[in-house]
Parts: C-alpha cells; structure tokens; sequence
C-alpha cells in the first residue's frame, strides 16, 4: 500500500487532499500542529465528507492517522518510507516545514534512497518550490544530491471550495465542501511511482496555477472584501449584490485579458471558466463567511498573490485594470477585527497613511496604479461602492 504524508489536516487538507489520496488507495498519515485536531483524528480514525449541492452527498475517509509536528519519533517512522509528502497549511508556513523535512529527510536517506514526490498544495504561485528551496536550503550536500536524482518536486493548483460551514457533523472532524475539484499538477516534474487519481498531470503548470489565483482566488477575495463594506455575511449573499457582481466580472475581464496575451488561453475559454467560477460563488448551501474568503489581506494583497498580481500583468499588456484596483482598494479597508492581518494594515494605515501602506503592502511602484487604488480606498471609506 502506498503512503502519503500530508501537513495541514485542515480544511483542503481532510476536505480534498485526503480524499483523492484515500480513493488511490493510499494509507493516509495526517501531521498537524493543532493537537485537538491530530488526537481527534487518530480517536475516530474516519471523517465524512458532506458534498453541499441542492441535495448533500457523503463520502467516507477511512483508516487515516494523525502525528503531531513536535512528535518526532513517529513522524520519522512515517516519513522514512512515504511515497508522497504534501502540504496544505498556508504558503507562509511552508519555510518552517522546509527546514523539519530537512531534518527527515536527511533520517530518511540513512535508511533508504527510495524515490518520493513533495508538493504544496498552497494558495500560492508555485509554492513547492519555496518548499523545496527551504528544503534544500537546510541540506547536506549528500542529501542535495539524493534530492536531485530521486526526489520530485511538483508544482501543484488545488480548487475546491472548503469552508468553516457550520453543518451538523457525526464526527468533530467532518468537512462540508462543494462538489467541483480540480488538480493540477507539473507532470515533469514527478518522480515517484505516483498515482493519484482524480488529478490532472499537466505539461505546463504555469497557465494553471495563474487562472486559478487570478480568475477564483482574486474573484473571491474582491468579493469577500466588498460583501464585507456592504455587511454582507456570506459570498453566497455578496455575489447576488448587482454592483458587487458588475465589479468582479469586470475584474475577471481584465485578468483574462492578461492572461490571454500571456498564455494564449482564449478569450471564450476564460469567459467560460470566469462564469463557473462566479455560479460557484452563489452555492448558498456552502455558507461560506466573508471573513474566511478575505482572510490574511497582507497575503492577499501583496506582490505575487491574487489581485496585485494580474493588475500588474494586464496593466503591462496595456489594459489599465480599473476593478482590480477596486478589489485592493477593498481589501485595504477590510476592517475585520478578528483578523490580525487585517488589523495589521489598518494600524499601517493609521500611522503611516494609505498612501505608503499601499506600497508598503502591494510592492507596487507605479504611481498611476498607486494613485489610483487610494482614489478607491477614499470613495470606499465614504460609502461610494459603485
Ligand atoms: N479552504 C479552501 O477552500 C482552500 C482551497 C484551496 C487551497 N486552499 C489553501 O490550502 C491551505 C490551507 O487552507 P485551509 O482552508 O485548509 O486552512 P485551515 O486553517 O483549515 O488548515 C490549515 C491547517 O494547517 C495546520 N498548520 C498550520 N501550520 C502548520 C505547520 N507548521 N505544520 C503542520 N500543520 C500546520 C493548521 O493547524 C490547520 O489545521 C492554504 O494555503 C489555502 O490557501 C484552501
Ligand atoms: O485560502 P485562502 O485564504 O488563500 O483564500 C480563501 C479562498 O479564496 C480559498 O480558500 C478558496 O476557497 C479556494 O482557493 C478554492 O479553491
């Protein structure tokens, strides 16, 4: 039986990851740092997953196991022989996981030279190679040259939508997500014996993992960000809202339009997967909160994520990117205080200004752009959403 290893038993991490591992057969061993999480996984050994659609379909992970990050002893046993390791715990903590895999790895090639496949599946550009640079940034030499020959590095782009719904769960550990998924991984790049069914090995990641973050993630997050000024609880709600939907399917338009010159897409082929994308936002039965979808806006907002991103790339293909710009203004004003990020920018804004927080947080330098997202900040922090 083939073993997978997968950080991050939250909600892509038991709601999508494990399932596709489950269907392929592997034997599934969680690692977490949330020890009600892992203690919880290893007592029921089982989670359903609640499909919510117009009617809820359960499916069933079985045998699965959860190690706790700090458990050293049976995080190596798990490790030494895995066939796949991947991740799911937010991009930002994949340097700290780079360095502990590392350490195992370096354990593991004392035992064996086995092959192993490591991929991030992250809301992220690329994110397994920020995991594999942090890897080898902390390793030997012998392990660099084991790594190189038997060790496969994937780029990955993950899409389901999981969110915290509050449903009526048999075990704590149960998630609700929609029914679509997708799985895109660099097919060059594998060199394990992998199978994962349910995935799609792609030639050319980069086109992928762009659509994805740019055409749902930057959608959601604009979406999130101005359901929220306009007090809305759910996408699901926020989306519904005219002025709301006008904005993000012009903000998709013009991510399209750079993406198109860039990769060739189609123009019809992105209008095609824009307008699923928006169909999926109205999902009322995933109730899924604003404040999860606009989480973390210094992530969100900054330089290679979602919204700065493809405004800079059609910005450079000529198109000035007017509802893009829209979406990060939002995300500066979004004021939720639960949120430390959140909180972060607005303790920016108050002492340095918007101006500087701007470029502070985007990494931009055009002043057009700049100028032109505290012209939105202001009109939003006034009441005028268009
Ligand atoms: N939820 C979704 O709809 C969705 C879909 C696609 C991609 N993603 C991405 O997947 C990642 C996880 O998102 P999520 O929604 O599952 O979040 P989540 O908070 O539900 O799960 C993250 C899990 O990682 C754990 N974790 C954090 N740091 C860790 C560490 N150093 N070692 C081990 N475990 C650690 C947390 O305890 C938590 O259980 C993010 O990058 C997110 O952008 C989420
Ligand atoms: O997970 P984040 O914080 O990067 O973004 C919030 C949502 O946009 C995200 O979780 C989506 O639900 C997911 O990316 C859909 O595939």
């Amino acid at each position: 039986m083939k073993k997978a290893v997968h950080f991050g038993a939250g909600n892509i991490g038991r709601g999508f990851i494990g399932s596709l591992l489950y269907k392929s057969g592997y034997d599934i061993y969680f690692v977490d740092v949330f020890k009600e999480l892992v203690d919880n996984i290893n007592k029921f050994k089982s989670y359903n997953i609640f499909i919510l659609g117009n009617d809820i379909k359960k499916e069933v992970v079985d045998g699965v196991k959860a190690i706790h990050i700090d458990d050293e002893e049976n995080l190596l046993k798990a490790i030494e022989d895995a066939d796949v390791i991947t991740t799911s715990v937010g991009v930002n903590n994949l340097y700290g996981i780079g360095e502990k895999l590392a350490y195992y790895l370096e354990r593991r090639f004392e035992k064996n030279d086995l092959p192993l496949d490591i991929m991030a599946c992250e809301n992220a550009l690329f994110a397994t190679n920020i995991l594999r640079d942090s890897i080898y940034n902390n390793s030997s030499e012998n392990l660099k040259a084991y790594l190189d020959e038997k060790v496969g590095f994937p780029n990955t782009a993950v899409d389901r939508i999981v969110p915290n719904v509050d449903i009526e769960k048999e075990t704590p550990i149960d998630v609700a997500v929609e029914e679509f998924f997708e799985w895109d991984i660099e097919k060059d790049a594998v060199k394990g014996d992998f199978d994962i069914k349910g995935c799609e090995l792609v030639d050319d990641l980069e086109p992928y993992i762009e659509r994805k973050l740019f055409l749902l993630n930057g959608s959601h997050a604009t979406t999130a960000y101005l359901g929220y000024l306009k007090g809305y609880k759910y996408i699901h709600e926020a989306i519904l809202d005219d002025t709301i939907d006008k904005i993000v399917r012009n903000l998709q338009l013009e991510a399209s339009f750079g993406l198109n010159n860039k990769h060739k897409i189609g123009m019809d082929k992105l209008k095609e997967y824009s307008d699923k994308v928006i169909e999926r936002f109205k999902n009322p039965h995933l109730k899924d909160e604003v404040v999860r979808v606009g989480r973390d806006p210094v992530r969100k907002l900054s330089n290679g994520d979602r919204l700065v991103s493809p405004a800079k790339l059609s910005f450079e293909t000529g198109l000035m990117p007017e509802n893009i710009l829209y979406g990060i203004a939002a995300g500066f004003a979004f004021d939720y205080k639960d949120d430390p990020k959140a909180m972060e920018i607005q303790e920016s804004i108050s002492t340095l200004g918007i101006e500087e927080t701007v470029k502070k947080v985007t990494g931009l330098n055009e002043t057009i752009l700049i100028d032109k997202i505290v012209k939105k900040y202001k009109e939003l922090k006034s009441g005028k959403i268009k």
